[in-house]
C-alpha cells in the first residue's frame, strides 16, 4: 500500500499485536461475507468483496481498534513542474480517477455501522494536520523540500503515458500515484481524520523529447534517500498529536 508503512496513531502496543489484528479482521470480514451472502440470495445488490473493498479492509479494522487519526504515505510521480525528485508533498486534496468509472471502495451495500451511504469528501484531508505538518517541517528545517498539492490516483500498475501525464496536470493534479485515495475514502467514511504525504520519487514524463523513463528502481532509491527525514516528520507529528490529546 505504501513505501513507508502507514502509521497507526492512538493505538496501544497491545492493540498492535498480530492476534488482535487477526481477530478484528476475522470479525469484520466474517460480517461482510455473511451480509453479502444474504444480499446475493435476496437481490441483485453487488458483493462488497470487490478488490478495492478488500485492500481497504484494514481501515475498518483500525476503526474498530479505536484509531481516530490515519497518517498515510506513498511514492508518487511529480506532475507539477516546480517539484523536484525527493520533495515531500502534503496532500491537500485528491482526484479519484477510478471513481469516475464507478470504481470506488464503497461500492456495494453500505454498512451503516461504519458510516453514511453518501459520505462527504470535500474535507477528506484534515486542514489542522496539514498546518501541523508545515509547522513541523519548518522546525526541522525541511521547509525547502516540503510542498502541498493535489494527488491523483490511477489504477496502475503501468506508469503513465506522456499524454496522460499532460492531461492529469491540466486537470489540476500535482502528483500521480496508485494508492492512498481508496484508504482515505474508507477512513473518512468511518469518521477518521486523515493526513497523507507523497514522496515525489520521480518526475512524470511530460515531454516527447525527454529521455526520462518512470521506473520502479528510481522510486525505491528515492524512498531510501528520504526515509529518515520522512520518519522524523511523521514521528514528530505523532508525538505532538499525543501531547495535544493528553
Ligand atoms: O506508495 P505506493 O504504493 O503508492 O507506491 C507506488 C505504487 C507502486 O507500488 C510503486 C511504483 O513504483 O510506487
Ligand atoms: N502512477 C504512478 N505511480 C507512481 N508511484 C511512484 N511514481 C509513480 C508514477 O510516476 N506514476
Amino acid at each position: 500500500m505504501t513505501s513507508v508503512a502507514p502509521q497507526l496513531i492512538g493505538c496501544s502496543p497491545t492493540h498492535k499485536s498480530g492476534r488482535l489484528w487477526e481477530l478484528c479482521a476475522d470479525q469484520v470480514w466474517g460480517d461482510w461475507l455473511r451480509y453479502s451472502r444474504t444480499q446475493r440470495s435476496s437481490s441483485t445488490v453487488k458483493s462488497p468483496t470487490s478488490p478495492k473493498a478488500q485492500i481497504t479492509l484494514p481501515m475498518r479494522v483500525f476503526k474498530l481498534l479505536g484509531v481516530e487519526t490515519m497518517i498515510l504515505t506513498n511514492a508518487a510521480g511529480g506532475l507539477n513542474q516546480d517539484y523536484k525528485v525527493g520533495d515531500v508533498m502534503i496532500i491537500k486534496d485528491h482526484i479519484n480517477m477510478p471513481g469516475f468509472a464507478g470504481s470506488n471502495p464503497l461500492v456495494g451495500p453500505n454498512d451503516e455501522r461504519f458510516g453514511l451511504r453518501f459520505p462527504c469528501m470535500s474535507d477528506a484531508y484534515d486542514r489542522e494536520l496539514c498546518q501541523m505538518a508545515h509547522d513541523v517541517a519548518e522546525e526541522l528545517h525541511f521547509g525547502d523540500f516540503v510542498r502541498e498539492g493535489v494527488y491523483v490516483v490511477l489504477g496502475g500498475p503501468s506508469f503513465e503515458t506522456i499524454a496522460e501525464c499532460r492531461m492529469l496536470h491540466t486537470l489540476g493534479a500535482d502528483a500521480v500515484g496508485m494508492s492512498t485515495v481508496h484508504e482515505v475514502i474508507v477512513a473518512r467514511h468511518a469518521g477518521m481524520r486523515c493526513f497523507a504525504l507523497s514522496l515525489i520519487s520521480n518526475r512524470a514524463v511530460m515531454d516527447y523529447d525527454s529521455q526520462e523513463r518512470a521506473n520502479h528502481e528510481e522510486v525505491l532509491e528515492t524512498g531510501k534517500l528520504r526515509a529518515k527525514q520522512l520518519e522524523k516528520l511523521v514521528s514528530t507529528m505523532v508525538a505532538r498529536l499525543e501531547h495535544n490529546n493528553n
